[in-house]
């Protein structure tokens, strides 16, 4: 990985005084804004709203800024954690709001900093700080051979211990479009995700995302919400036996997404948990973006693989965002 060094300058567009070069991109199709933070560009929620915003902006479920983590006051603990996260993924929602972590985002990242010449695949992993640890991504084989790049997530968690694991629930979710309430399970993966099963296609079709599920207990920092339907097991053409599941995502701070991969992440381990110990350890996640696979690793941390594609390299006008 090559060390934060100076950034070259932007071309200037016409009639703007300081024009801003971002990226766009996306993975399975949950998309992003990115900024090179050797720019010196900071980012602040009028900036990041009106990036994202689809009619007067750019459009993106978030803001990324690949910023050198000596530069963050949040880069000190992922360097303590490891010295060679030099780079920092600094990702923030559509509404101007800090996430935590951001699945589909680290690859998006990746291949924004191999884009930049920051990382070489070759030369071994990216080690990215974000604000739940430090990431490590590599570059992995897709279904059909395609590049894709495959993300440690590190550790996760069921914030309700061992009684919401064996109940299977530790929460209720109201979704508009659905007739009751639903038993939920909480599951952290850095950030906050809550998963409920439902019966069939039909069923996740009905539910309306344009509002917010309701969660109960409120989780105090707020929760991603994950509608799953779980499809059984099947066999690859390897002789994998795989897990696959479907799922739709209303995310904090955002709205309904085409995609999540920390939520594709939760929704697999909410899956394995409810099927128990025969479970697959690996698991396909169909979401309306695309496909992830997320496998649990022995260490007790969980993988997420996907594509990431950048689409285009704009230079955008402050003064017309702002306007
Ligand atoms: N789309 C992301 C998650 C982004 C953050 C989330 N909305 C939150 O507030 O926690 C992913 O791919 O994981």
């Amino acid at each position: 990985m090559t060390a934060p060094a100076a950034s070259p300058a932007a071309r200037a567009l016409p009639g703007s005084v300081e024009p801003l070069r971002v990226t766009k991109g996306h993975g399975t199709q949950n998309d992003f804004v990115l900024l090179d933070g050797r720019t010196g560009v900071a980012l602040d929620a009028d900036l990041v709203r009106a990036l994202a915003d689809r009619r007067a902006g750019i459009g993106g479920d978030g803001v990324i800024r690949l910023v050198a983590s000596a530069d963050l006051p949040e880069g000190a603990a992922v360097l303590a954690e490891d010295p060679a996260a030099t780079w920092f993924m600094d990702y923030r929602n559509a509404d101007g709001s800090i996430a935590e972590m951001c699945g589909n985002g680290v690859r998006v990242v990746a291949e924004y900093a191999r884009a930049l010449g920051l990382w070489d695949p070759a030369a071994g992993e990216l080690v990215l700080g974000t604000r739940a640890g430090v990431r490590r991504v590599r570059e992995a084989a897709g279904p059909a051979g395609e590049t894709w790049y495959a993300v440690d997530m590190g550790e996760w968690r069921l914030p309700g211990g061992p009684e919401a694991a064996a109940a299977g629930a530790d929460a209720q979710v109201d979704v508009t479009g659905l007739t009751v309430a639903r038993p939920a399970l909480s599951v952290d993966l850095g950030n906050p995700h809550t998963v409920l099963a439902l019966a069939d296609d039909a069923e996740l079709a009905a539910a309306d995302l344009t509002r917010a599920p309701v969660v109960d207990p409120v989780p105090p920092h707020g929760t991603n919400v994950e509608l799953v339907v779980p499809l059984g097991e099947q066999r690859l053409q390897d002789g994998t036996v795989v897990g696959r599941v479907r799922m739709r995502v209303h995310e904090r701070g955002v709205g309904e997404t085409r995609s999540c991969g920390t939520g594709a992440c939760a929704a697999a381990l909410a899956v394995r948990a409810w099927a128990g110990p025969q479970a697959p350890d690996v698991w396909l996640v169909d979401v309306p973006g695309g496909t992830v696979r997320v496998a649990t690793l022995p260490d007790g941390h969980v993988e997420l693989a996907g594509p990431a594609v950048l689409v285009a390299d704009l230079d955008v006008d402050p003064a017309a965002l702002r306007g």
